[in-house]
């Protein structure tokens, strides 16, 4: 079979020239009745420019106060927080408060009695809301989502695009046709005059606590409103480094229609929110995302309190990665600098699935070394209101400490050498620079450990010992979230695909590890990398039902005996 060889866009794919057959068996898919939101492209005078660099004027200009909302009640009290801008940490965006324990115990039990009249609503009117939204967040709001993230989380135009616009719309409208896909399986009815079987989505009785990260606009979105969408009630805790963004979609879900107390907006300290919620006996679920620990930290939680439980609460967890670029021989060396360059550096290596460490065999190193180095001494680190900026700052001091803690120790350590990079300076933002290290020890933490900022390490390995590098990528780490093999020798790409199978959830061939599509490349990670429910799939809203099997027999019920045993 011959099948385009196809160039990745910012968005989508445009076919290039045919190329020689893919590798994967694939299934036949049906065709898909929703496509993916447009990326805009601001370039130089163009309507989504200015309209983008006034609403980031307006939204500096003040310093936004956000309350807590409990169904209708909008609560301007306990510790007041700030959220600053990473770049220009002097600068507070918003001021919100941590609710306390009784006030998320009073958002449990307003999301409780309010997902009992809400699951009640039909599934078409439910639908017209998230349609409605979509629209919202494509129109008019685009710009006030894109300037709180951009400002918010320190995100470069376009990365603030690809996530506060285009994969939140996408978020709402595949998960709608996922629901209207998966809605359309009817059981079997033999005889339908006589017994008719049906099966119907509820949502689970209880409360749903959305706990999101402040890496991406989107994924709050999808962690609090699927569930909702699926007939929940939700107290969605958002993170306090993405605060206003998360406060801006709260505010169009409201306006499109949904009724208030379905998704209580709960910012909490998060031990204080996570014992809260775990020790309450309608606890039905939790939809996190988020770092290991935290989620390690919540499961146990729910273990130790399971008997209090009406339900067992259903644990969705994305958690983190230490993703990889392995490089064969055969490999395209400007492709691999290409791909490398951009998921180990976009957003300062913020992305769960952004590339940290990368095998390269000795045949290659030079030139791929070489590239890296040069491209990266390219890259414009800075404050997001400037458009030609690569990526922004780093999201707060706790992470500029972690993240200069491992630079610090391998500039400390003779098994590591920094390439390029190294630099870094909080005293205006927390910038950290883009950063290169080699070492020796492909079991040096460098290598291991989740660091979640811009540095990537790389181990180069001997060409004859290709396999036993292959074999370092699954054995060194706990993690399985996202990888990438680059080469062009078709029988290394499936050992490569078998070898490496258990080592990533989503797993790239000759593209970057980074940069995942809602409904093309659905989303998550395996063994300590989370629960695997694939985000922007089709399975992901069945996570958020507990349906009912429903038999209704139309005929009198006369004989006790078994009519097929009769002679
Ligand atoms: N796999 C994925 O899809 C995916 C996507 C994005 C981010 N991530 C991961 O998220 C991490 C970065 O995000 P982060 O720094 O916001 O993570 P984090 O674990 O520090 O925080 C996530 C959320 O949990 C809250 N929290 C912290 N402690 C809590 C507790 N004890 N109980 C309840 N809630 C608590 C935080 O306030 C925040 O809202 C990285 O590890 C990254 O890899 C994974
Ligand atoms: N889905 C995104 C990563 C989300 C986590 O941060 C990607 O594929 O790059």
């Amino acid at each position: 079979m011959l099948t385009a060889l196809c160039v990745k866009t910012l968005r989508g794919i445009r076919p290039l020239h045919r190329a020689a057959s893919s590798v994967v068996e694939l299934p036949k898919f049906q065709d898909f009745g929703v496509q993916n939101e447009p990326i805009l492209g601001y370039r130089e005078g163009s309507t989504e420019r200015k309209e983008l660099a006034e609403e980031l004027r307006r939204t500096a200009a003040v310093t936004e106060e956000v309350p807590i909302v409990i169904g209708d009640e909008f609560i301007k009290d306990g510790e007041v927080q700030h959220q600053v801008m990473p770049h220009d940490h002097g600068k507070k965006l918003a001021k919100f408060y941590y609710a306390s324990e009784k006030t998320i115990q009073k958002a449990i039990q307003v999301s409780v009695s309010a997902q009992k009249k809400w699951d009640r609503t039909p599934l078409e009117e439910r639908v017209r809301i998230w349609e409605k939204a979509a629209d919202m967040m494509a129109g008019a709001h685009r710009q006030r989502l894109n300037a709180a993230t951009m400002l918010g989380q320190s995100k470069s135009v376009v990365q603030a695009e690809i996530d506060s616009a285009a994969e939140l719309i996408d978020f709402f409208r595949f998960n709608v046709f996922f629901l209207k896909e998966n809605a359309k399986y009817q059981p079997i009815s033999e005889n339908p005059t006589i017994t008719r079987n049906s099966m119907r989505f509820r949502g689970i009785d209880g409360f749903i606590a959305a706990i999101s990260p402040f890496n991406f606009t989107a994924i709050g979105g999808n962690l609090a409103y699927t569930p909702a969408l699926m007939g929940n009630g939700v107290v969605w805790k958002p993170s306090d480094t993405a605060l206003l963004s998360n406060w801006r979609i709260f505010n169009i879900m409201r306006e499109a229609g949904l009724p208030a107390g379905v998704v209580n907006f709960v910012p909490a300290d998060g031990p204080t929110f996570g014992r809260t919620i775990t020790s309450s006996s309608d606890l039905a679920g939790i939809n996190f995302t988020g770092s290991v620990p935290t989620f390690n930290w919540l499961w146990n939680e729910v273990g130790k309190n399971l008997n209090r439980y009406k339900n067992y609460p259903r644990l969705i967890g994305e958690c983190g990665g230490k993703n990889y670029h392995f490089v064969h021989p055969s490999a395209d060396t400007r492709s691999v600098v290409t791909a490398t360059i951009r998921s180990a550096f976009e957003y300062c290596g913020q992305k769960c699935s952004a590339c940290s460490r990368m095998y390269i065999p000795r045949s290659l190193y030079e030139p791929i070394k070489q590239g890296l180095l040069e491209e990266r001494s390219k890259l414009k680190v800075g404050n997001p209101n400037d458009f030609s900026i690569f990526t922004g700052a780093v999201i707060d001091n706790k992470a500029f400490d972690r993240i200069t803690g491992y630079i610090k120790g391998a500039k400390n350590n003779a098994k590591n050498k920094i390439l390029g990079g190294g630099e870094y300076d909080n005293s205006k933002g927390y910038f950290v620079q883009p950063t290169i290290i080699e070492t020796v020890d492909p079991h040096d933490k460098l290598m291991t450990e989740e660091i979640f900022g811009p540095v990537l390490t790389i181990y180069v390995y001997e060409d004859r010992d290709v396999m036993k590098a292959l074999s370092l990528v699954g054995s060194s780490t706990k993690f399985a979230l996202t990888g990438a093999v680059f080469a062009n020798d078709k029988g290394f790409q499936q050992t490569a695909l078998e070898e490496l199978k258990t080592t990533a959830g989503n797993f790239y061939i000759n593209d970057k590890s980074t940069g995942s599509v809602v409904g093309q490349q659905p989303f998550g990670g395996g063994r300590m990398s989370g629960t695997n429910d694939k985000a922007g799939g089709p399975n992901y809203v069945m996570r958020w039902t507990s349906p009912q099997s429903i038999k209704e027999t139309f005929v009198p019920l006369r004989e006790i005996d078994y009519p097929y045993m009769r002679d």
